[in-house]
């Protein structure tokens, strides 16, 4: 199976401060990944090299095997960990200025991911509270048609429970297709959405295994692995 991604060697400068020190890692198509690491591990550096939005210090990135020149810019959608909509707006005009923003974009599916995510059409966008402008940015962000999906962070501001019952609805994908890769330090609340793990650590990435292999190799949670990684408390 040829890999949806491939990262080779990416590495990050900002200034004297090495933040990514050779980046290597693949994504395979239609799997859910989660990019673990403590705070400033460079998770949203990484993300957005990978969106284009920050030319990388060095490395190479292949998405299908191919370079990801402009043209197939869209096939890469990012969403950062802040709404990037005009507060002014209303959340159904919010919807109509991403169809013209993006290409791929399906407004027809943004109104039935808004109403799934209860997401209300008339609010005006400054005024969501937090959790619910997560889940505007998330439906937005998943009605673009694309191969690879980034996520810093997604519906942080919403409780444990919702949460992990909203990425679970929202991230079912009926081609089995499209590959997610989701930042997050909300290891518990994610873990049943996911299917594999990158643990990036010291500017590397230090892990990366199917949530499966690190229960069934270590007998643990993906948190408790984390948790055991992370402190010091175990290998990898
Ligand atoms: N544009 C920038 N200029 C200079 N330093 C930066 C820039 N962006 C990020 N950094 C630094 O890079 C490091 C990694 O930051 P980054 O936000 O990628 O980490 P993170 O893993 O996403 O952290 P968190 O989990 O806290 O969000 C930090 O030391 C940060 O200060």
């Amino acid at each position: 199976m040829s890999e949806r991604l491939e990262v080779r060697g990416v590495y990050q400068d900002f200034g004297e401060n090495r933040v990514l020190a050779g980046c290597d890692f693949t994504l395979s198509p239609g799997r859910i990944v989660g990019l673990l690491g403590h705070n400033g591990a460079g998770k949203s550096t990484l993300l957005k090299i990978l969106s284009g939005g920050l030319r990388p210090t060095g490395g190479t990135i292949l998405l299908d095997g191919q370079r990801i020149t402009r043209k197939r810019r869209p096939q890469v959608a990012y969403m950062a960990d802040h709404i990037l909509l005009p507060g002014e707006l209303k959340v159904k005009r919010g919807v109509s200025y991403y169809a013209d923003l993006f290409p791929n974009f399906d407004p027809a599916r943004a109104d039935a991911l808004c109403e799934e995510l209860s997401v209300p059409g008339e609010q005006r966008i400054s005024l969501l509270p937090k959790g619910m402008a997560e889940r505007l940015d998330l439906a937005l962000l998943l009605s673009r048609d694309a191969r690879l999906y980034l996520l810093d962070e997604p519906l942080g501001g919403v409780d444990p429970v919702e949460r992990a019952r909203l990425l679970r609805m929202v991230l079912d994908f009926p081609d089995g297709e499209r590959t997610i890769l989701m930042a997050t330090h909300l290891v518990h609340d994610i873990e049943p959405v996911l299917d594999d793990v990158l643990f990036l650590r010291e500017g590397k990435i230090c892990l990366q295994a199917s949530a499966e292999e690190i229960r069934a190799q270590y007998g643990q949670s993906v948190e408790e692995h984390y948790m055991a990684v992370f402190e010091g408390g175990g290998g990898v």
